[in-house]
């Protein structure tokens, strides 16, 4: 559960706007009962329902998205109905809510939810002992959403900054082993679903030290962008490549199987073969495929495609090794 509450951030808010919400509203449920007004109370009442019951749906389905947006609109049509029926204190209601919807939904839907509470309460009329009294909540409402909106675009901004830092390789832009790692769960659990076949392309630059050594880092780099936009010039949309490690990447390749299979991989060693150059000459890259079989797990699909490519380091490089038909296509000389 803390694991949970520490890696979802959403959830962690969803969370703690919920236990909050539950701790303000209750006691006010119980006074407006006291205070003869059941029909406070019972929308007091039905606020925390939605409000729980939007909590435990977050908890079972982990779908924050939904749930977050189920509770700003419970939040804000709650905050607004109070409003209808207590009067004047029900206002106050409204300024949590304008900054909570920030946090629960996106900064676009928030916006819209608080600008349709305010000119609900402003249409309704009924809260405001004169029109001054009117305007001035109108106008602090709209100062504490617009302070509320600026900040969200700021946190949203620098959310996403830094999935990129962590999810992609800064040199060549493709996607890291962080990401593959989950890609690879994805199409592992995707497969066991629908029946789609997946094959998994290890690729390893042949004799890059020497690269490294000879021209310097940077020409090595250079080898590694060019790799990265040749296979993507020549792979499908729904092909993805990630930088394993060093000068190791994966390509994941979905729904290609058998003779396709050979003939994809054996197109891609062609174009590398013509196009992938250093100062003293072509680079090649040797290449271990396996495909993933029925139940298996993502460890040990990488573990056949590690050692399908130590076989075509082994065997002389600059070839393409299939772990499942377990032989070697000594491509060298084609
Ligand atoms: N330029 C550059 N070099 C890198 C980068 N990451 C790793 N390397 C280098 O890649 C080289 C990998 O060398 P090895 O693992 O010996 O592999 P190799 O020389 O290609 O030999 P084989 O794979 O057996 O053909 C090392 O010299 C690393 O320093 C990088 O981002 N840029």
């Amino acid at each position: 559960m803390l694991h949970r509450l520490r890696n979802d951030f959403r959830l962690s808010i969803i969370t703690l706007l919920g236990a909050s919400a539950i701790l303000g509203i209750t006691p006010f449920a119980v006074l407006r009962f006291l205070q003869g007004n059941p029909f406070a109370a019972a929308i007091d009442l039905t606020i925390l329902t939605g409000i729980s019951a939007g909590v435990v749906y977050a908890w079972r389905t982990g779908d924050t998205r939904r749930s977050g947006l189920f509770l700003a609109l419970v939040a804000c049509s709650g905050a607004v109905l109070v409003g209808f029926v207590v009067g004047e204190p029900g206002l106050f209601w409204l300024y949590p809510c304008l900054v909570t919807t920030f946090f629960l939904t996106s900064p676009r839907i928030a916006v819209t939810l608080n600008v349709l509470s305010i000119l609900a309460l402003m249409v309704h009329g009924g809260a405001f002992r004169s029109p001054v009294q009117m305007w001035s909540f109108a106008a602090t409402a709209a100062v504490v959403s617009a302070c509320a909106y600026v900040f969200a675009r700021r946190n949203q901004n620098q959310r996403r900054r830094l999935e990129h830092l962590a999810t992609v390789d800064p040199l060549t832009g493709v996607k890291n082993r962080r990401s593959m790692d989950e890609e690879l769960q994805m199409a592992a659990a995707n497969a066991e679903r629908t029946g789609l076949s997946y094959a998994l392309a290890l690729l390893d630059i042949d004799h890059f030290k020497k690269i490294n050594d000879e021209y310097g880092h940077s020409v090595g780099d250079q080898v590694l962008t060019d790799l990265v936009t040749l296979i993507d010039q020549n792979t499908r949309k729904s092909d993805q490549l990630f930088r394993y490690g060093g000068e190791e990447f994966v390509l994941l390749l979905p729904g290609v199987d058998g003779a396709d299979l050979e003939a994809v991989m054996g197109h891609l060693q062609q174009v590398l073969r013509r196009h992938m150059k250093h100062p003293g000459g072509p680079v090649t890259a040797s290449f271990g495929v396996a495909l993933l079989r029925h139940g298996e797990t993502v460890e040990s699909w990488i573990a056949r495609a590690d050692d399908a490519l130590y076989q075509a380091k082994a065997g002389g490089r600059d070839r393409i090794v299939f772990a499942d038909v377990l032989m070697a296509v000594a491509s060298q000389s084609a």
